[in-house]
């Protein structure tokens, strides 16, 4: 799973229009290795369609390079706008899915899937062959011969996956696949993604602007702004950041401080530490009241990964030694909320600069 699939570097878009520029990837490096399900989120403008396409090189970066299975595609793209038949060749090992399925409204489910078949030349008989076995991976056997239209969102998707797992992909993009289908739809066909993936040992690149896209999928995530890439990881090492925007909205554990004179401090739980009474050792050892705020636990590959927010009586200074305490137990401890000073002494660190003392 360490290989490197999808490498981008030092990635550079710039759009250019006669009277402005808009730089879209401000040199984007990412790795995606083999088997993973890795996660793009961002904020609308943030460039991740324009990153998505440019590895695919639907969209030509301006300069930095893409290497999907260990071809540089870049070097493969040539200078002409009619892509050279080496890409085209590279090309047929990414898969795509669309937010808007993009099937050909004329054209029945199975003759879309066999579409790029036989833009590969594969003769009529194979073809039909691949698309009765992709369509029975999808769980749409009985819609062969039905159009588009008479198809469900969640239905058309799935089409749209078993056209893109035509070539035998060992990579799959995916545009906010799910962005246009309802909730349920939307886990059954993110359920279908980690399924392919697991089955087909397929790795996926999903772009989305949906955190819990990133929670029910995927195995690592990168937070984009600005054209830039500004937190990158698997999800248990971006739990264990401290600071990570990421991380915060994956496992949001809100709560504020009940008064003034109060702590606020957000406890990571990974590893050993998730399974050990901490809390309670806590309370007893320094017969300190522990107020509980928010918690969030989850299991990642098996392991357990939680985060918590507590409360301490008495402002940073009088607490110290307990968040001594909890460091030594092999816990991050962020501190969000030092309590205000009566007569104007300034906390050590603002509230929700996650002040980390090691
Ligand atoms: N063809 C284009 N010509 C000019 N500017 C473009 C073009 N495509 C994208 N942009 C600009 O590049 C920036 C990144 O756009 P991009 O579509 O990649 O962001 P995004 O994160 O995918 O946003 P969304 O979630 O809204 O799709 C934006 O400022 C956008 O306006």
């Amino acid at each position: 799973m360490d290989t490197p699939v999808i490498t981008t570097t030092d990635l550079r878009k710039v759009y250019r229009s006669r009277d402005r520029e808009v730089t879209a990837l401000d040199g984007v490096d990412l790795t995606v290795r083999e088997g993973e399900v890795y996660g793009v989120v961002g904020r609308s403008g943030a460039g991740k369609s324009t990153l998505i396409r440019c590895v695919n090189l639907l969209e030509r970066p301006t300069s930095g390079t893409v290497e999907v299975d260990g071809r540089d595609l870049t070097a493969l793209a040539g200078r002409s706008d009619r892509a050279p038949a080496a890409l085209r060749a590279a090309r047929a090992g990414i898969g795509m899915v669309f937010q808007h399925f993009n099937l050909l409204s004329s054209r029945t489910v199975q003759d879309n899937v066999e579409l790029p078949l036989e833009i590969l030349g594969v003769p009529r008989r194979e073809r039909a062959r691949k698309a009765a076995e992709l369509l029975d991976l999808v769980g749409l056997s009985d819609k062969a011969r039905t159009y588009p239209a008479q198809l469900s969102g969640g239905q058309k998707q799935r089409v749209g996956i078993a056209r893109a797992l035509a070539g035998e992909p060992k990579v799959l993009l995916s545009d906010e696949a799910t962005s246009a289908l309802d909730p349920e739809t939307t886990r059954s066909v993110l359920q279908l993604l980690r399924d392919l993936n697991r089955q087909l040992g397929l790795t996926v690149l999903l772009i989305t602007h949906e955190m819990d896209v990133v929670k029910a999928v995927c195995d690592s995530a990168a937070l984009m702004k600005g054209g830039r890439v500004v937190e990158s990881g698997t999800v248990a090492e971006l739990l264990a950041t401290p600071g990570s925007e990421l991380a915060d909205e994956l496992f949001p554990v809100g709560g504020q401080a009940s008064g003034p004179d109060r702590t606020v401090v957000d406890l990571t739980f990974h590893g050993e530490s998730a399974t050990r009474p901490v809390i309670s050792q806590l309370a007893r050892t320094y017969n300190v009241d522990v107020s509980i705020l928010g918690a969030a636990m989850e299991t990642y590959d098996g392991r357990q990964i939680g985060r918590m927010r507590i409360e301490l009586p008495g402002r940073f200074e009088d607490n110290v030694v307990p968040i001594g305490f909890l460091r030594e137990q092999g816990l991050q401890v962020d501190v969000a909320e030092a309590g205000i000073a009566d007569v104007g002494i300034a906390a050590p660190e603002p509230a929700r600069t996650r002040a980390v003392a090691k």
